[in-house]
């Protein structure tokens, strides 16, 4: 059994990672499909480690705030797993891998508007579907929800993002018209991308990120009021489904390098779970062609090889 690193170590690790990103800053782009998103200093990397007591490391970049876009999926799925029975949910959205990429239609129309898992575009529209109907406020209280987690009332959405996202929501207006064909999708479908393109543009740096997700890597337990935000077994089935889908079709190589459940985001954010050992959040901005920070992959690998963890082995 590897022994656990100590927290000098660790330090010293996230210090060499962060001193190593730049490496990678020569390969990918920033996300480029609202202009919101495309003034990104490129060249920027954080990353932080909260472990399963709350506590918390980092190097780098950690502190500055960034656009989560689609890891906020994951934020809404756990609402919606609070919210809504087992069976309510996967009747309307699935729980296998896509292999498309996270924003595709062509799977959808064969599948007669049933999305693959909630972590592609149109999974996370339906989960919003979902949360418009249960909620008086949702992305109020998906707000909410990310600020309690992350132990930040400061945590907001950022407005220009939100913006610039419905200016440019021909693509996902697309998915979610198509799935409300279908009679998946139940509310105004204006309203539903008013709530997803809201939690995308929650605003929130490395550290904030980590903290959200340490539940994750503590039997389900928010470590900072004790407080059970899943229970064991909904930790489990996220932990699954972020390992099966949270990197969409590059999901299979990231679970290859990486091995832990994982959630990405166009903002360059990648968030990962050691279970029973800590989350961990990552932030470059360059995006290689499936959406995913490439500097944040190579970081995360590299945590994996210097903590000398094999989480699958
Ligand atoms: N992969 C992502 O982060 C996608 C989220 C983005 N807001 C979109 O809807 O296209």
């Amino acid at each position: 059994m590897p022994q656990p690193i100590s927290r000098e170590a660790l330090q010293a690790l996230l210090d060499r990672l962060a001193a190593d990103a730049p490496r990678c800053f020569g390969e990918g782009k920033v996300a480029s499909y609202i202009p919101a998103l495309a003034e990104v200093e490129p060249d920027r990397f954080g990353i932080a480690v909260c472990h399963a007591d709350g506590s918390v490391q980092c190097a780098g970049d950690a502190m500055t705030r960034f656009s989560i876009q689609s890891i906020s999926k994951t934020h809404a799925l756990v609402l919606a797993m609070r919210e809504l029975s087992p069976e309510e949910i996967w009747r309307r959205v699935g729980r296998e891998p896509s292999g498309q990429a996270f924003n595709s239609i062509v799977q959808l129309e064969v599948e007669n508007g049933v999305p693959r898992n909630p972590f592609i575009n149109a999974g996370a529209l339906m989960v919003t579907d979902m949360l418009v109907s249960q909620l008086f406020m949702p992305q109020q209280t998906i707000r909410e929800h990310v600020r309690r987690l992350s132990i930040t009332p400061s945590v907001d959405f950022d407005e220009t993002v939100a913006r610039s996202e419905m200016e440019h929501k021909a693509h996902n207006a697309a998915l979610a018209y198509l799935m409300q064909a279908y009679g998946n999708i139940r509310n105004d479908v204006e309203v539903v991308l008013d709530a997803y393109f809201h939690s995308c543009s929650l605003a929130m740096n490395c550290v904030e990120l980590a903290r959200s997700f340490a539940f994750l890597a503590n039997h389900g337990v928010n470590p900072f009021d004790g407080q059970a935000v899943l229970s064991p077994v909904q930790t489990r089935q996220m932990n699954a489904l972020l390992l099966t889908c949270g990197l969409y079709d590059a999901a299979g190589d990231f679970a290859w390098r990486v091995g832990l459940p994982g959630k990405s985001g166009v903002g360059g954010g990648i968030v990962a779970i050691l279970p029973r050992r800590m989350s961990i959040c990552v932030w470059s901005p360059r995006l290689d062609s499936y959406g995913n920070s490439i500097a944040g992959r190579h970081a995360l690998e590299g945590l994996v090889e210097g903590l000398n963890v094999t989480p699958l082995g």
